[in-house]
């Protein structure tokens, strides 16, 4: 860590870094994080845009205390849009090294994306890598996957039931460990899911919505009011409602990308027109959007996602079983779906 300036910091972050620490104290959000909220944009026009950051990568080679995109780094090419910011990827000019950076206005930035996702350490969640100020931008850096379930999806227009299902049951095994670390992602959707090369394996990624849990399972942000920055149609009801959030939002936002995988679109927008919000307060759960042809358990983990109250409506944990059962059902995940996939790929 470079530009932190009181160095009892570095064990904190470090040590939350590495997940010795399950709720990162505020004090990982170091000195410079933590003034972003109280200094305004005109103090730092007025000051010199200053370098620094956290590298927690052993190829991300700041040096002498700059870590900037023309001296360390250079951009290679866009990928895609975050929230809040563009991914592109990056290499790094001393090492060699590429990985994956989205640069986010300070504007924007929250520091719940790096303190969330930072005690995070999960196979299912991309590794983060660093995070730099530079001026009026924040630069975090994630390890580079070849390909996001989004571009598959539109590869391929729909997904065979048992690979929709096996990605299902997979991001929940993410959500069940982000639930379990206190972390609400607020943003599931197949855009934020990553792909390992050969098609079997994923990545959840982009934490720029991501919320803390309380003791009681409660998000600690306050009240954020009707307009929220997260996906319409993969909104809970409680969340359309401006209600206070608990991990099961991210649970009915998985089976919106489930419906999303097996139809092709996303749930609500054939029947109705923006705002969704009032639709999903007011109508029942999208159950009619499940495929006729489906597996019966198939819709036996829709039922219990998208149920519109979050207490009665299945944990992470829970719908993960049934998706384990549902997998099974249709006799699991075959090596043909993974085959074409990967070749539809790499078309
Ligand atoms: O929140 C971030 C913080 C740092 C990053 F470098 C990226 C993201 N967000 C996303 N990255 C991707 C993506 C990455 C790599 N390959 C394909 C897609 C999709 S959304």
């Amino acid at each position: 860590a470079f530009g932190v300036d009181d160095m009892s910091d570095i064990d904190t972050v470090l040590g939350g870094l590495r997940g010795r620490v399950t709720r990162l104290p505020k004090l990982f959000v170091s000195p410079f994080f933590r003034d972003l909220n109280k200094q305004t944009l005109n103090d730092w026009e007025s000051s010199t845009p200053v370098n620094e950051g956290l590298i927690f990568h052993h190829q991300l080679q700041p040096s002498s205390c700059q870590y900037r995109e023309g001296e360390e780094y250079c951009v290679l090419h866009h990928i895609q849009n975050g929230s809040y910011g563009d991914v592109f990827c990056v290499e790094d000019k001393r090492t060699g090294f590429k990985c994956a950076a989205k640069r986010i206005p300070v504007s924007h930035f929250s520091s719940e994306e790096v303190s969330t996702w930072s005690a995070l350490n999960s196979p299912r969640v991309v590794e983060l890598f660093g995070a730099v100020r530079e001026g009026l931008n924040i630069v975090l850096f994630m390890n580079l996957k070849p390909a996001c379930l989004a571009q598959l999806l539109k590869e391929m227009n729909s997904l065979p039931e048992d690979l929709a299902l096996h990605y299902l049951h997979q991001s929940l095994g993410a959500l069940e460990h982000l639930h379990h670390r206190k972390v609400l992602h607020l943003d599931i959707k197949v855009d934020n899911v990553l792909l390992s090369a050969d098609c079997r394996d994923t990545f959840l990624c982009d934490f720029g919505l991501s919320e803390t849990l309380d003791d009681n399972g409660w998000s600690t942000n306050a009240f954020r009011g009707a307009a929220f920055p997260g996906t319409e149609t993969h909104m809970a009801p409680e969340v359309a409602r401006g209600d206070r959030l608990c991990a099961k939002a991210d649970v009915w936002s998985s089976c919106c990308m489930l419906l999303h995988m097996l139809n092709g679109c996303h749930p609500w927008i054939r029947y109705y027109s923006h705002p969704l919000c009032l639709q999903i307060v007011n109508e029942p759960p999208p159950l009619w959007e499940v495929p006729s042809n489906c597996n019966n358990f198939t819709a036996k983990v829709f039922r219990a996602g998208l149920q519109k109250d979050p207490e009665r409506r299945a944990s992470a944990k829970e719908l993960r079983r049934k998706t384990t059962k549902a997998l099974r059902a249709v006799g699991g995940l075959s090596p043909w779906s993974v085959k074409s996939a990967c070749e539809k790929l790499q078309s």
